[in-house]
């Protein structure tokens, strides 16, 4: 008989059985048995004994007789399926009590198996070998699930588990920091009532979003959006449930979009270069022709800029462009309007939908305001402030007109001004390409 209290704790490499019965013959035929199939055995004679010697070293299998004085075997399994760290050991009872309402009784207590007395040795034997198949693959499965737990629980991305319909089934710990909401608040809450979509009815249902990854706004709880990536993957054993995975790209997505506006920012000056402006202008130009609307270029030229960095240094020069910069700016005031640095000391500036008079009014607000500035260009034959002179060229532009003619004209009229004195605004209306053939077409 093993004491409980000097009972050596199991061999993790052997399956440890503990035999249970109050006769000793009994135990003495089961336990040399037990032995011989490799097993590690304990023994015990009373229900009380088999209670603390399972505590202590969590056999694989316990054996046990049903009718014992005292604590009897009934009781010992309720015992045993009762305390949390021997509920999950298989208990198999061997009883000369056979009838249906015995072994009912037993499998009821929560008993794995039932052994009519008397024993059959090899049967007992075959019977033990397959409960500790049985918790041997169910260990292993609650081991696969612990670990995956862990996995999903530590994970970086959100893992959501979703209905087709787009209810939230499961969702896991990182879910909260992408989405705000605590993963049981999720559960029940439709993934497409989360998802900013454009379009309408895109997100009828998750067949529309489709497997795969795919770029997508997620409402925060905090009301703000967030870009993500949203991968839909189909859960093949469990039809109609989707794996959503969340990669929070916001970060990433505002400084790609930051790059993006640098890359039309002038870095000096901070507004419009030139090739925003080009782009802009051509989208301009072909709305012009569209509506029969007037476009008004401006051309702005600082005036013996050379001169200004020359007496007082090319850093005071720098700070001197981004004044002008900034006037030029405060002047492009409706969303078709736009400032821009076309290179060096030379600015130009688009008004939409303009006709001349009105553009030429704006330029020489700017020239003036540039003026008032005060800015000292001391040795400026033109002025003692620093001082641009401005070119605007109007055009009604037509699929025959080339905006090259728009430039050309702009510029001819700023250096017009230049040679009127500087200072000063010149402005044109450039004649289309189809007044020529019009004309053309008189004489
Ligand atoms: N500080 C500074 N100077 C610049 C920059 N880009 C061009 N410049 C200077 O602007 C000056 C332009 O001189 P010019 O083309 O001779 O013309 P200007 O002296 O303004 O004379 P007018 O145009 O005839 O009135 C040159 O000295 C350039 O070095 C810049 O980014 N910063």
């Amino acid at each position: 008989m093993t004491n409980p209290a000097t009972a050596p704790l199991a061999d993790p490499r052997k399956p440890a059985i503990l035999i249970v019965d109050d006769a000793p013959d009994n135990l003495g035929v089961l336990r040399s048995m037990m032995l011989r199939q490799g097993y590690q055995t304990f023994v015990a004679t009373s229900g009380d004994r088999a209670l603390d010697i399972a505590q202590r070293v969590k056999p694989d299998v316990i054996l046990l007789d049903v009718v014992m004085p005292g604590l009897d075997g009934l009781e010992t399994c309720r015992r045993l399926k009762a305390h949390p760290a021997t509920a999950r050991i298989p208990v198999i009872f061997m009883s000369a009590r056979g009838d249906t309402a015995d072994i009912v009784a037993g499998f009821d207590t929560g008993a794995a198996d039932y052994i009519p007395k008397p024993l059959r040795l090899e049967e007992v034997c075959a019977r033990v070998r397959a409960q500790l198949r049985l918790r041997s693959s169910t260990d292993t499965q609650s081991e696969q699930a612990d670990r995956l737990r862990t996995i999903v629980n530590s994970m970086d991305q959100g893992l959501l588990i979703v209905e087709a319909c787009g209810r939230v089934q499961y969702a896991n710990p990182a879910c909260d920091r992408y989405l705000g909401y605590a993963p049981e608040e999720l559960v029940g809450l439709s993934l497409k009532d989360l998802l900013d979509c454009p379009e309408a009815g895109c997100c009828e249902g998750l067949d529309a979003i489709g497997n795969g990854t795919r770029e997508v706004k997620i409402r925060h709880r905090d009301g703000g959006l967030r870009a993500m990536d949203l991968t839909m993957t189909p859960m093949h054993a469990t039809d109609g449930l989707f794996v959503a995975l969340l990669h929070d790209i916001t970060h990433h997505k505002q400084s790609e979009d930051a790059l993006q506006r640098a890359a039309l920012l002038d870095p000096l000056t901070k507004i419009a270069n030139r090739r925003h402006f080009d782009a802009f202008l051509e989208k301009e130009w072909q709305r012009a022709i569209r509506n029969a609307q007037p476009l008004s270029l401006v051309v702005l030229d600082v005036d013996h800029f050379k001169l200004y960095n020359d007496t007082l240094g090319h850093a005071a020069g720098d700070v001197c462009l981004q004044r002008v910069a900034r006037t030029l700016q405060d002047h492009a005031a409706r969303p078709t309007d736009l400032a821009a640095r076309y290179g060096g000391e030379e600015f130009v500036l688009l008004f939409a939908e303009t006709p001349a008079e009105n553009a030429a009014r704006l330029a020489e607000m700017i020239r003036t305001a540039v003026e008032a500035q005060e800015i000292p260009n001391p040795r400026s034959p033109t002025s003692t402030w620093l001082t641009v002179s401005v070119g605007v060229a109007t055009i009604v532009p037509t699929q025959l007109d080339a905006i090259d003619n728009l430039f050309v004209c702009a510029d001819r009229a700023m250096y017009a001004a230049k040679a009127g004195g500087r200072n000063r605004v010149e402005a044109t209306i450039v004649g289309t390409a189809w007044d020529v053939v019009q004309d053309a077409a008189l004489y």
